[in-house]
């Protein structure tokens, strides 16, 4: 096993930079450059020096056990003055010593699956918590991080390997005088089971919506003030704004953080018939992003107004350009009235349907949970049709339990971990 190193903090001046070093000579690299192997768990100030004697840096040097570890492996951080040279000149005297190599993205933590410290969903979880930028990325990904998607997924597999059981055993005792009829408590089993994993399936849509954000769209006709409004909410001049209707023809996204939730603004093209070209593919897109979209702002020209799409539930249907607040349900990107309540509609209708959102929070989660409701069910329907049948009740039952593996990565693992670490930094 090599023993790795990275840099764990971003790069670039800082005021502390943290040097990660995992595998068996992570002791011996920390010698070298401090001196000595200061106590396991304990922070210890050292002068860091390179092989001619050179200093680096005065810096914090942590050592961890073997077995008592991010990784589970012997290894060291050297929490280092956060300067590119630095960081350059500690990267470059452990890149010296023999045995020690720059670690590939993710390769932390792929030691860490590997010495079970976390199971896949966790690795997940962590991606994840990495990339959270609101308050509710952050809360998701921490209780997948956490284990949470594993215990169920433990749970259920307990659930199952019982009815499997109970089966098995009548068909080892079918010779018996009265073999005991197993299938009340099998179909219970089963079906609390599949219970719980389509609830888990029916949150899956909205814990991915959590991910990578929700889309929220602004429609109406043109010059109706939704680039104005766009704006304003960006706090920036994103979308070209001016008083000649059709200005705006692509959708122009602007992601953000909505009152704790991912949101992606969707400015669009001005609905209305026109024998522009151009314009028409413009709204042609502004119609089918919009009709995508989680949320709608439809806004109208003025008190009355049809709206040019009819409302979703949770959309809400806005007069623009309403400056002084004349009117109840009125918005205006100048002078800012209407906008707060505007968000808080938005905030809350969001974040109502997050409330419903669960711990498979990937697509490969949902995937593997709808393959063991597959097996599940066909499982069931050998229960019902009769004790012959036993054999093959059991092996789906088998099938779900392997889907369920998959979930958390007791199996089948090697494929997608590419994938999934592709997306990590190099020193995680
Ligand atoms: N400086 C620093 N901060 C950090 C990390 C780190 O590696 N270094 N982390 C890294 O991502 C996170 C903390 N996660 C960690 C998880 C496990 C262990 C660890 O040593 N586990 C041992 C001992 C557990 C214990 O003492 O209770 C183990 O599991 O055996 C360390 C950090 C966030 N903050
Ligand atoms: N008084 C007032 N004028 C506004 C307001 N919002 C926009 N305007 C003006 O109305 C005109 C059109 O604004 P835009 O934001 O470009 O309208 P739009 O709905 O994006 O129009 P299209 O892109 O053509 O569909 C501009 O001259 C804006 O300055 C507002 O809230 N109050
Ligand atoms: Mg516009």
């Amino acid at each position: 096993m090599d023993t790795i190193y990275a840099l764990a903090t971003a790069r670039g001046k800082a005021g502390v930079a943290v040097v990660r070093i995992s595998g068996p000579l992570a002791f011996l690299a920390v010698e070298k450059l401090a001196g000595d192997v200061p106590s396991p768990r304990r922070t210890a100030l050292r002068v860091l020096k390179n092989s001619e004697g050179i200093v680096l840096d005065e810096a914090l040097v942590i050592c961890f056990e073997k077995g008592a570890s991010f990784t589970g492996e012997e290894s060291a951080e050297l929490q280092l003055h956060g300067s590119v040279a630095i960081i350059n000149a500690v990267l470059q005297s452990l890149s010296e010593i023999e045995g020690l190599r720059l670690a590939e993205a993710g390769e932390f933590t792929r030691r860490a699956l590997e010495n079970e410290r976390l199971d896949l969903a966790q690795v997940e979880g962590l991606a994840d918590l990495i990339e959270a930028e609101t308050e509710a990325q952050r809360r998701q990904a921490l209780k997948v991080f956490s284990g949470a998607l594993g215990d169920k997924a433990e749970r259920w597999r307990s659930s199952l390997l019982r009815a499997a059981a109970l089966i098995e055993a009548t068909i080892d005792f079918a010779d018996e005088e009265v073999p005991t009829d197993v299938s009340p408590e099998v179909l219970d089993l089963i079906s609390r089971t599949m219970t719980e994993l389509e609830a888990e399936i029916a949150g899956s849509k909205m814990a991915e919506r959590i991910r990578d954000g929700f889309e929220v769209a602004i429609v109406g006709p043109p010059n109706a003030g939704k680039s104005t409004l766009l704006n304003a909410l960006a706090g920036r001049e994103a979308a070209i704004t001016s008083e000649f209707a059709g200005t705006t023809r692509d959708i122009i996204e602007v992601r953000m953080d909505l009152k704790g939730l991912p949101v992606t603004l969707l400015d669009t093209a001005g609905l209305r018939e026109t024998s522009d070209v151009v314009e028409a593919i413009g709204i042609d897109r502004a119609r089918n992003r919009a009709a995508q979209a989680d949320l709608r702002v439809i806004l109208l020209p003025s008190e009355g107004a049809d709206p040019e799409m009819p409302p979703q539930e949770g959309d809400l249907v806005l007069v623009g350009k309403d400056d002084q607040g004349a009117l109840s349900n009125s918005v205006s990107g100048k002078t800012g009235h209407g906008i707060d309540a505007m968000v808080s509609h938005i905030a809350l209708t969001l974040s109502e349907r997050a409330s419903d959102a669960s711990t498979a929070i990937r697509e490969r989660h949902r995937i593997a949970i709808q393959d063991a409701l597959v097996s599940m069910e066909s499982a069931r329907n050998e229960v019902l049709i009769g004790a012959d049948r036993a054999e093959l009740a059991a092996e789906e039952l088998r099938r779900a339990v392997y889907a369920l593996n998959c979930l958390v990565g007791r199996i089948d693992v090697e494929n997608i971990l590419g994938e999934i670490f592709s997306s990590f930094c190099i020193g995680k």
